[in-house]
């Protein structure tokens, strides 16, 4: 089979770049994006995207009305197209069986029942959502429960290893390309077809094939690998602080080691992002079923310290203001979970906020990206409009950050956006109240110089010296 036209189940995060990207790279392919949701389709014919991603206007723009198109016609997707993508959400269950921790496949399954029902030609079916090891085994149950005479099915496992906020710098030039697939001849061929897709830009050489539970597990695994890697960072953080280690100089010096490699250790307030939490308790999930206590154990841990992590940098802004935020003006810069994306799910900057709240703060939040109504949904758990008037009376959602920060007793830089770096922090001194404290948990501004203009500052993972020009009024350093 020539692949002449694919069709994407699910049109979000990573249906609709990773869709973009074939359909730039493979302009003899047609590619339709399908959702369920009208909003969201009508998002992607329109000017403004549903998701902010670099680089992603341009490649929409080429490609929408040529081989690219977004639509809520779902059965004529499936019914034209010879390969379809699998790219629905797959959260955390929270309710039943493995709750808080088994990943949610009613969505996986949906799609699979609607490939089943409309099928009427022979489809390779990939799954590219991440799901638990054997997740492949569900969807081929479904289909081959219910062929149709004359349709035959290939199923895949092809995961996603974009992060979002270089979305398509990643697609364009991964590292690998993982597909799995059936150990028989027909599924070695489907193999070989998806791999001719890719080949249209990425080296052959670059083209991973291996069995589909091997290429399940190794989605999970890669994930598990990354946030260890940061679980592992942060745990030195509190080290640091206590002894006047400096994190960052302990990173460089660990990742010159050419076994450990520099990249993905930057200390933070702790992950975020719809992906790490949920895949790892996925893997602790798949671990306990497995009757393996120890290795749920082992990447519990990792959670733990992100949990921990987020807990005590809040804990920190608290005690320095005298351990009262009551009725204090806070502003909280950033509320996305890493620069370059409005996506806020499981952002840190969401638990800070909760915390302060309860404590009794009034917040100012700025984030160039996220749209306040995403913000009051994080903060109430809810998009209706007149819940949302309780909690307006404590938080308040700004333009800019010298808007947040006018009047405020304290910042806490919660994402790394590259133009908080560009503030003019002399000005922003001068708008504060007295003594005007700084949280940067990111670490990526001057200390010293905010220090010497008087702020009241910490960070992570290092003790700053005090300077002359500061009194210090709280704690400078964590118990
Ligand atoms: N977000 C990321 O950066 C990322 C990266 C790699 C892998 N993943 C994985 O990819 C999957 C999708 O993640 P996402 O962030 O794109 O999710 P998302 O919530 O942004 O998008 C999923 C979309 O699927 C749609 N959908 C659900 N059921 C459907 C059905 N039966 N037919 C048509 N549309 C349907 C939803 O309406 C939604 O728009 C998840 O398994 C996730 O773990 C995500
Ligand atoms: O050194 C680091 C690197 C990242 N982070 C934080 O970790 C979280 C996740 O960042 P990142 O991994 O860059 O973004 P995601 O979009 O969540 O991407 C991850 O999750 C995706 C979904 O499975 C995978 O496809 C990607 O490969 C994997 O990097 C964010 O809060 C970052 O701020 C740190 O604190 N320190």
């Amino acid at each position: 089979m020539v692949i002449e036209k694919i069709c994407c189940l699910g049109a979000g995060y990573v249906g609709g770049p990773t869709c973009s990207v074939i359909a730039l790279k493979c302009p003899d392919i047609t590619v339709t994006v399908c959702d369920k949701s009208e909003d969201r389709i009508k998002q992607w014919n329109s000017d403004k995207l549903p998701i902010y991603e670099p680089g992603l206007d341009d490649v929409v723009k080429t490609c929408r009305g040529r081989n690219l198109f977004f639509s809520t016609d779902i059965a004529k997707g499936i019914q034209e197209a010879d390969l379809i993508f699998i790219s629905v959400n797959t959260p955390t269950k929270i309710v039943g069986n493995g709750k808080g921790r088994a990943a949610d496949l009613k969505y996986v399954e949906s799609a699979a029942r609607m490939i089943a029902d409309l099928a009427t030609s022979n489809k390779i079916v990939v799954e590219k959502s991440t799901v638990p090891v054997k997740a492949a085994e569900i969807i081929m149950k479904i289909l081959r429960a219910n062929t149709k005479p004359g349709v035959d099915y290939q199923i895949l496992s092809n995961p996603e290893f974009l992060a979002e906020g270089t979305a398509i710098v990643d697609l364009i030039e991964a590292d690998r390309v993982l597909i799995g697939g059936e150990e028989t001849p027909e599924g070695q061929k489907a193999i070989q077809e998806l791999c001719w897709v890719y080949e249209h830009w990425i080296p052959a050489k670059n083209i991973l094939t291996t069995n589909t539970w091997s290429s399940e597990l190794s989605k999970l695994a890669a994930n598990a690998f990354l946030a260890q890697r940061i679980s592992s960072i942060n745990s030195l953080t509190a080290v640091c602080e206590a002894t006047g280690a400096d994190v960052a100089e302990v990173a460089k010096a660990v990742g010159r080691d050419s076994r450990i490699g520099p990249k993905f250790l930057e200390a933070s307030i702790g992950f975020g992002g719809s992906c790490f939490q949920k895949d790892i308790l996925n893997l602790i999930y798949l671990s306990e079923c497995l009757h393996l206590p120890e290795v749920a154990a082992y990447w519990q841990q990792v959670l733990s310290l992100n949990e921990f992590q987020k807990t005590r940098f809040t804990r920190k802004v608290i005690e320095s203001l005298f351990n009262t935020v009551t009725d204090k003006n806070i502003a909280i810069l950033g509320f996305s979970f890493k620069k370059n994306t409005g996506d806020t799910r499981e952002s840190p900057a969401i638990h800070v906020s909760k915390t302060l709240l309860d404590e009794g703060a009034k917040l100012h939040i700025y984030d160039p990206k996220v749209e306040p109504e995403q913000i009051y949904y994080e903060l109430t758990g809810t998009y209706v409009k007149t819940e949302h008037e309780n909690i307006k009376k404590c938080v308040e959602i700004h333009d800019t950050a010298y808007s947040a920060v006018t009047g405020a007793h304290a910042i806490v830089l919660c994402t790394e956006w590259d133009e908080f770096k560009e503030l003019n922090f002399n000005k922003i001194y001068e708008v504060m109240m007295k003594p005007a404290y700084l949280f940067d948990g990111r670490k990526i501004l001057d200390h010293e110089a905010l220090q010497r203009i008087g702020f009241h500052v910490q960070t992570i993972g290092k003790r700053l010296a005090r300077t002359g020009s500061i009194r210090a009024q709280g704690s400078l350093t964590m118990p």
